[in-house]
């Protein structure tokens, strides 16, 4: 269920990646740019955007203290670019994103077991 905000944003209890794939495809299909959605061409699409999150900003701090309603715009805007043509690269792939996800997080704990007497490590 959406509900429109004055400045048009939509807002959701919650959004599928099944919501998404569903819109992203009809979005494509009545402008008729199925044709330019290879597989290459959209994540050549997803690392154009992905450079641009972050340009210019240095170190950047939990929670953007500080940072502009503006640049907080842009960048949930930039965010999305990304997420958007990753749900397309994976639709086109014919693979079920999220199923892949989640089964990669087991994959991750399995490999990074939770060991409660050691430090927080930094990562692998
Ligand atoms: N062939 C295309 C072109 C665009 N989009 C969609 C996915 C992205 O969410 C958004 C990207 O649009 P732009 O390339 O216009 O990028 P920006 O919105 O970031 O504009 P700009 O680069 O001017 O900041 O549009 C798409 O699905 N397929």
């Amino acid at each position: 269920m959406e509900h429109s905000h004055d400045d048009g944003r939509l807002s959701t209890k919650g959004v599928s990646l099944q919501e998404l794939r569903d819109r992203l495809s009809e979005f494509a299909s009545v402008r008729g740019w199925d044709r330019f959605h290879s597989p290459r061409n959209l994540l050549l699409a997803l690392v154009g955007e992905l450079s641009e999150i972050f340009q210019w900003k240095g170190e950047v701090a939990r929670g953007l203290p500080n940072w502009t309603s503006d640049d907080k715009e842009h960048l949930e805007e930039e965010l999305s670019d990304v997420l958007l043509y990753l749900v397309q690269l994976a639709d086109v792939c014919g693979l079920d994103l999220g199923q892949a996800a989640l089964s990669k997080m087991v994959k991750n704990a399995h490999k990074y077991p939770v060991v409660s007497s050691s430090p927080p490590s930094t990562g692998n």
